[in-house]
Order: structure tokens, then C-alpha cells, then sequence
């Protein structure tokens, strides 16, 4: 059906000779501008990095089409200086062209979040119990001001470590320092420096932003080598207990049944790029939602008040918060879903690639095309939403029952064989860990300081900037 149809080239902006539509794109965060020339062009369009046609989907139904409905066809990934030299060159899953390497370890991984925790009482458990502690830790605060970045970002990496590595950490241990600021240097550098990866040639000038990533990618190598060799040692065969032995099981049978797999697919550094994308992933996107929805609650004490006294209704004095309440607390939901909405904190996702020809909409996609989505766009798209820009939980209940309702414009993980690979996990943590944090506390600024700013800052994470809060406990 779509054969007999005419299609056409993505219109856009007229690209200039070398640097493209770079000077289009000047002056703003660039989903903005993206979010602008939608507006201009249309809700499929295409513009120029430096030599460089990317093509920009700002619709729904369109980036659903693409992602679900058309298969792998936008399943591939191009391959940029700066995402190169984290990946090992593409290796692992989140930066790793369509094909049997990404296939593999994005199974296995799936399996191992099944295995080792997603889908299964046994996250809950964990989740639950770094809820324990980090209630604890935010009582000791008495009430005084406090950046909750570091526990937030002690909670997350745990539950995500304990998956990985089956350990947690205390805050203070200096391994999880390391992890944090690693973690931290290297979404500060990826993609960060737009130029570099406009531009690769200029990677292999010396360069500020690459020597900084260097330095965060040897800490992070030596951490990681020294937990998987560690694992080596401890992993029983037969008995995987977490995500590395179940890569290192997987890279034992490959070599036992000979063939190329073992090399190609499973070496020592395809295990670290694996184990990374997963801490990668997981642990700054987790932390600065989480960080998002108490900067919004911050902004509007009515909506804390609300879910509050939601919690208050639906749960008894001392039970403890579960996964099975999300359907009873609606309220909570719609507000974690409304933070998704106005922050996503990939507002462009991960560049995909056409791995054939193909198509969306009315037009034709040559393979090999890169193509953006548009997750601000989606999000703030004034035809499915009204005033988008207002933060208003609210939008996602039904009116009459108060129920949640499915659907809208929103994608915060994607979608496809693509898709978030931690979407339940993600989900567990935010519901969990902030109904324990509003359960057990009340939000107040500082006394004379105002609410932190949401507009954001835009990298590979788009992050509020840090801030304190009074955490006042709610009962004794
Ligand atoms: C609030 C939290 C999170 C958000 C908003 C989020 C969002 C996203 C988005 C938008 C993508 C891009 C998908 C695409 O390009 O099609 C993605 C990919 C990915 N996410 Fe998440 N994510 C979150 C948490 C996590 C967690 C907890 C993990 C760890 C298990 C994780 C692991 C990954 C991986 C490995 C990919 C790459 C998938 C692939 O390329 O096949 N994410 N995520």
C-alpha cells in the first residue's frame, strides 16, 4: 500500500555549503529550535549538521509509525566521535548499530533485568529497601537544607548495582563516589560539545571536551574491569546471581561452542560496555527525573498537598508502599507522568538510522537516513495538549472518574525494538521512591530561598540545577 503512494523528500530549511543549517540552529537549547522549524516545516522535516541531513520527527502517530509500525526500519544507529569513543565503537546496546551485537546483549540484558530484578517481587524488594534507607538518611537531615542529589543518586545506582554487580553501597563508600563522578564527567562531555560530533574531524584536534572524556573513561574502565574480574573469580558456573555473570555464562558458552561469537560479540570489552550502558542509563535519567518531580512539587505545594492526602486515603498508617498501589494512587501516577511529559530528560532521545529504505508519513527515507525524535515537540504539541507549558497532573486522569487515562501525546522512553530498556525499572523507582518521600515528609525551600529554576540545562541528561530542600518530617 505504501508503494502506490507519492512520496516526497523531508522539506526544511536550506542548508548552506559545509556547516548546513548550523547557524539555524544558534541561540537555543537545540530541541527548541528543532520544536520551531516543526512549527515552520511540519511535524517531519529535515536539517542540516554540518554535511549531515537529519531528519526530525515531531509527531505522535508519525514517531509511533516509525518506531512500532514499520519494524526495525529506524532501528539502526550512526556512529558519532563522541558516542564512539564511549561505546568502544559501538559496542554494548545503547550506541550500537542494528545487528547481531546489539541483538545479544540487549537479550541477555532483558533477561538478566527479568532474572535479577524487573518484573519481579525481588526489585520491588530492593527498591523498597533503599526507600528504607533514604528516608532514614533524609530524617537525619532534621529538617535542614539539603541537596538531595547525592541520595538520590546513592538509591538509584544501588538498586542498579545490586542488579549489575549484586552489591550496594553506603554513600560515603569511595567506589560509588567514583561511579557518581565519573558518571557525571561523562554526561557532562557525550554529545555535549554538538560541534565534535558535527563535526569529526575536530575530535582529533586537542580538545578540552575529549581529553575530560578520556579521563572519565579510564576511572570508569578500571572500576568496571575490577568488578568483573572480581566476578570471574566468585561466579560459580551454572549459578548466574547477577547481570555480570550472566554475560560472563554467556561469554563462556560462546567460546565453548567455538565459532566467532565469543570474539565478535562477547569480549571483555563488550561485557564493560554492556555493564556501562546499563549504570549509564539507568542511574543519571532515574536520579534527575526523581530530582524534576520534587523541583515541580517544590513549585506547586497544592499538587504535594493532593497526593499526600491520596496516600492518606488509600494506604494504612505502617503498610508499606507496593507496586500493586500504583492503580489505587492516580493522582501520584498522573503527576510522575506529567514531570515525564514537561522534562523529558532526553528530549531527543538517542539518534536513530534508517536500516532500509523506507518511509514515514508521506515521505520517502532513503537507508542509511538519520532521524531524530522529537520528545519536547511531542510533549508540548498544542493539538493533543492545552497549554502545554502549564504543569497540570491533572491532564492525565479522566475528568469523571479520576482514573488515569491511557495514551496522549507522550513517549518519555520511546518505543520499538529500540525502546528504554529499564521502563519498568525506571517507572518502580519513580513511583516508589516518591511515594515514600512525600509519605514520610513534607517539601519546603530553605526559609528566604526561592524554588529552583525549571528551565533546565540541556546535554545528554537535561538537568535541573542543584538545589536544597527542608525534608520536614510529616509523623514522628
Ligand atoms: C526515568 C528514567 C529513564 C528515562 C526517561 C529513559 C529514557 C530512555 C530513552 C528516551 C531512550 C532512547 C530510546 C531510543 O532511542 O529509541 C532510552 C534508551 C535506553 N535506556 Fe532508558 N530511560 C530511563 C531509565 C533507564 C534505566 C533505569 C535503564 C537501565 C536498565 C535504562 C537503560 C536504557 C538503555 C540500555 C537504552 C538503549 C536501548 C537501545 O539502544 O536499544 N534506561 N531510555
Amino acid at each position: 500500500e505504501k508503494k502506490k503512494r507519492q512520496l516526497y523528500s523531508p522539506p526544511g530549511p536550506w542548508p548552506l555549503p559545509l556547516i548546513g543549517n548550523l547557524l539555524d540552529m544558534a541561540g537555543a537549547d537545540p530541541h527548541i529550535r528543532l520544536t520551531e522549524m516543526a512549527r515552520k516545516f511540519g511535524t517531519v522535516f529535515q536539517v542540516g549538521f554540518g554535511q549531515e541531513p537529519v531528519v526530525v520527527i515531531s509527531d505522535i502517530d508519525l514517531a509511533k509509525e516509525a518506531l512500532v509500525k514499520s519494524g526495525d526500519d529506524f532501528a539502526g544507529r550512526a556512529p558519532l566521535p563522541t558516542t564512539d569513543l564511549l561505546s568502544n565503537s559501538g559496542m554494548g546496546i545503547a550506541f550500537a548499530d542494528y545487528g547481531r551485537g546489539w541483538r545479544v546483549h540487549k537479550k541477555l540484558t532483558h533477561n538478566a533485568l527479568k532474572m535479577f530484578g524487573q518484573g519481579m517481587l525481588q526489585l520491588e524488594d530492593k527498591i523498597s529497601q533503599e526507600a528504607d534507607w533514604l528516608c532514614g538518611y533524609l530524617r537525619d537531615s532534621s529538617g535542614r537544607p539539603l541537596d538531595p542529589y547525592l541520595p538520590l543518586n546513592t538509591v538509584v545506582g544501588n538498586v542498579i548495582s545490586s542488579i549489575c554487580f549484586g552489591k550496594r553501597f553506603e554513600p560515603e563508600d569511595a567506589e560509588l563516589k567514583t561511579i557518581i563522578g565519573y558518571n557525571e564527567g561523562l554526561v557532562d562531555t557525550v554529545g555535549k560539545d554538538g560541534l565534535i560530533d558535527v563535526f569529526p574531524w575536530l575530535a582529533k584536534l586537542p580538545n578540552a571536551t575529549i581529553r575530560k572524556m578520556k579521563a572519565c573513561l579510564k576511572t570508569r574502565d578500571s572500576v568496571l574491569n575490577n568488578n568483573i574480574e572480581q566476578h570471574r573469580v566468585s561466579y560459580k558456573a551454572g549459578a548466574p546471581q547477577d547481570l555480570v555473570d550472566a554475560l560472563l555464562k554467556a561469554q563462556a558458552e560462546a567460546a565453548a561452542e567455538g565459532g566467532r561469537k565469543a570474539q565478535r560479540y562477547l569480549s571483555d570489552e563488550h561485557i564493560l560496555t554492556t555493564v556501562n550502558d546499563v549504570f549509564g542509563g539507568g542511574m543519571e535519567t532515574s536520579t534527575t527525573t526523581l530530582r524534576w518531580i520534587l523541583a515541580f512539587l517544590l513549585h506547586h505545594p497544592e499538587v504535594q498537598a493532593q497526593i499526600q492526602e491520596e496516600l492518606q486515603t488509600v494506604l494504612c498508617a505502617n503498610d508499606p508502599v507496593r507496586l500493586c498501589d500504583r492503580e489505587r494512587l492516580p493522582y501520584l501516577e498522573a503527576t510522575i507522568r506529567e514531570v515525564l511529559r514537561m522534562r523529558p530528560v532526553a528530549p531527543l532521545a538517542i539518534p536513530h538510522k534508517t536500516i532500509r529504505d523506507t518511509s514515514v508519513g508521506d515521505f520517502d527515507l532513503p537507508q542509511g537516513t538519520r532521524v531524530m525524535f522529537n520528545l519536547w515537540a511531542i510533549h508540548h504539541d498544542e493539538r493533543h495538549w492545552t497549554d502545554p507549558a502549564t504543569f497540570n497532573p491533572a491532564r492525565f486522569l479522566d475528568p469523571k472518574t479520576g482514573q488515569l487515562v491511557r495514551g496522549g501525546s507522550f513517549l518519555p522512553f520511546l518505543a520499538g525494538c529500540r525502546g528504554c530498556l529499564g521502563e519498568s525499572m525506571a517507572k518502580a523507582e519513580l513511583f516508589l521512591f516518591t511515594a515514600r518521600i512525600l509519605r514520610d515528609f513534607r517539601l519546603e525551600m530553605p526559609h528566604g530561598v526561592s524554588p529552583p529554576s525549571l528551565q533546565g540545562r540541556y546535554g545528554v541528561v537535561m538537568a535541573p540545577d542543584r538545589y536544597s530542600i527542608c525534608f520536614k518530617p510529616r509523623k514522628a
